[in-house]
């Protein structure tokens, strides 16, 4: 099945997310890619090759609209190139969309390090796959279960 991944980059970091990419167009040749409006933009005019959809910009929902996706089973993994060094007017919402990757055990690369070991592992499309359907609700049946 083909995968649906997420990819975003906070504004000093488009450039090397736009680079990073070039090094690995022929995995994402085979993918869906979910971005956020002005990182999708970059993709879009960079690598026309590729299927890209750009969602809102991060700070008018997009992160939340990758969030959404993520609660409902449809994306497999996330890069996510965050700035460390500037504060975002929109933190709670890149918080929620990481915590959700967290929850759903969504496969979720922060830096480039990371990235390059999830896309080199031979392993990658069949783990995002063994996790694609990974319910949340049964690992926390407790609070699934509570009384109210
Ligand atoms: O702010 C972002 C992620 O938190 C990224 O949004 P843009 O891709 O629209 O710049």
């Amino acid at each position: 099945m083909v995968l649906s991944v997420g990819v975003v980059a906070h504004d000093r970091r488009k450039r090397e997310m736009a680079d990073w990419l070039e090094k690995h167009k022929d995995v994402f040749a085979n993918m869906r890619i979910f971005a956020t409006g002005t990182t999708g933009r970059v993709l879009q005019e960079r690598f026309t090759e590729l299927d890209v959809h750009p969602l809102k910009s991060g700070p008018f929902g997009g992160d939340q609209q990758l969030g959404s996706m993520i609660a409902h089973g449809e994306l497999q993994a996330m890069f996510f190139f965050t700035d460390p060094m500037t504060p975002q007017p929109h933190d709670v919402d890149v918080r929620a969309l990481i915590r959700l990757a967290n929850m759903y055990e969504v496969p979720i690369a922060c830096n480039q390090s990371t990235a390059d070991l999830l896309i080199s592992n031979p392993r990658f499309e069949e783990i995002c796959e063994q996790y694609r359907n990974h319910s949340p609700e049964q690992v926390f049946a407790d609070y699934s279960n509570r009384k109210v």
